[in-house]
């Protein structure tokens, strides 16, 4: 028998992809789906794609409207999730894309979000790796809530991790710089992401530590068994309208070679269904990985500056947000991990 499923935040971005891909899952079958300003519209209306999904009207983001099912997936806009949740019984799996939950820090909130904080919930990054070299999916098993990471967070933490876990890479001079598809800014209307400002264009933004992602990150890879971890990450936005494609680089210990780094990564990775090292000299383009849960890592060291160089790509739609919470829904229920989820994307 499936279980019912409520997506909230269903007429945005990350709600589109979390049905797209719910709408193929065989253990699921969404009945409710909600949202703000479009309450009582068709969701056809708002997403064309979803044909097989025609039968369903968007209703108001409530907690009466949340209430009765056995899932329920949040896609709502930063601070918007805490207070609907508090009101869902506690056996309900929900889990939260945005990131009200991700942070264990209470200081780490209000300094880069704001407003009220509402605790940290079990983070949905199952191939993240711990110091002891345990992976985070060992947490998701059996829990109730889960947070998201954000899908830049995801692609610096799979592409920094292995290297730190492992001891071969110093933590506290960390750079990242990403290039990113507008959708990572959900659907709403803003001026500098018209297609008229950025086609032909590129621009970097959340320059100089201000991202609110930065911290996640030290999070991450301080979990990892980082000391010290400091991280320069810059976002700049290209026109594609999915995708993210993070250079991460790091200073390599004393001592350290190319092939004990590569071997870390490949040990860390060799059974993840959802996470590929490519073979030496070869580097992932986003176009790979559009519409697949999958994550793929390019490694290389420059001799010049002792850094290592990895460049991840995942498409922040899947593996960046409605594909990560599905796969983090599968191991909370105990389905198979890949459930619904395809490491296929679609070319050209
Ligand atoms: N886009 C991405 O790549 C990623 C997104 N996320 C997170 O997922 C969440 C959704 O993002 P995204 O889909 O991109 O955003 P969108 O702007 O595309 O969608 C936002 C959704 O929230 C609803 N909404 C807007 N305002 C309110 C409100 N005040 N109260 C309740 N609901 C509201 C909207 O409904 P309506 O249409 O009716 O206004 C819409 O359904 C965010 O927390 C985001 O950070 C996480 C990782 C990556
Ligand atoms: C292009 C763009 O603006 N991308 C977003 C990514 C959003 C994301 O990962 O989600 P959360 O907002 O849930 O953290 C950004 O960099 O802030």
């Amino acid at each position: 028998m499936s279980l019912s499923v409520a997506v909230a935040g269903a007429s945005g971005y990350a709600g589109g992809e979390l049905l797209r891909l719910l709408a193929a899952h065989p253990e699921f079958t969404v009945t409710t789906v909600t949202a703000f300003q479009n309450a009582g519209q068709p969701l056809i209306a708002l997403q064309p794609h979803l044909r097989s999904l025609s039968h369903l009207t968007l209703v108001e983001t409530t907690p009466q409207n949340l209430a009765g099912h056995d899932v329920v997936f949040l896609a709502l806009p930063h601070g918007k999730s805490g207070e609907i949740t508090a009101a869902l019984p506690d056996g309900t799996l929900v889990i939260d894309c945005g990131a009200d939950h991700r942070l264990t820090s209470e200081s780490d909130w209000a300094a880069f979000y704001g407003g009220e904080y509402f605790g940290a919930w079990t983070y949905g990054l199952p191939e993240l790796l711990h110091a002891d070299g345990s992976k985070h999916r060992d947490e998701l098993v059996g829990a109730t809530r889960i947070a998201v990471p954000g899908c830049n967070v995801t692609a610096i933490s799979l592409g920094l991790a292995p290297g730190i876990q492992s001891g071969l890479l110093e933590g506290d001079d960390l750079v990242a710089v990403l290039a990113v598809g507008p959708s990572g800014a959900g659907k709403a209307l803003k001026t500098n992401l018209l297609a008229s400002e950025i086609l032909g264009s590129a621009s970097a933004y959340g320059v100089g530590g201000t991202h609110r992602h930065t911290p996640e990150i030290v999070q991450n890879l301080t979990l990892a068994g980082g000391t010290d971890v400091g991280i320069s990450f810059t976002p700049m936005l290209v026109p594609m309208s999915r995708g993210i494609l993070a250079t991460s680089t790091a200073k390599l210990k004393p001592g350290v070679t190319a092939a004990q780094v590569r071997e870390a990564f490949e040990a860390a990775y060799a059974d993840e269904p959802f996470v590929h090292v490519l073979p030496a000299g070869e580097f992932p383009r986003t176009a790979d990985t559009v519409g697949a849960n999958t994550a793929l890592v390019g490694i290389a060291v420059d001799e010049a500056t002792r850094r290592v160089v990895t460049v991840t790509a995942i498409d922040n739609l899947v593996k960046g947000t409605a594909g990560a919470a599905i796969q983090s829904a599968n191991i909370a229920l105990g389905f198979a991990e890949t459930t619904g989820l395809s490491t296929n994307g679609v070319a050209p």
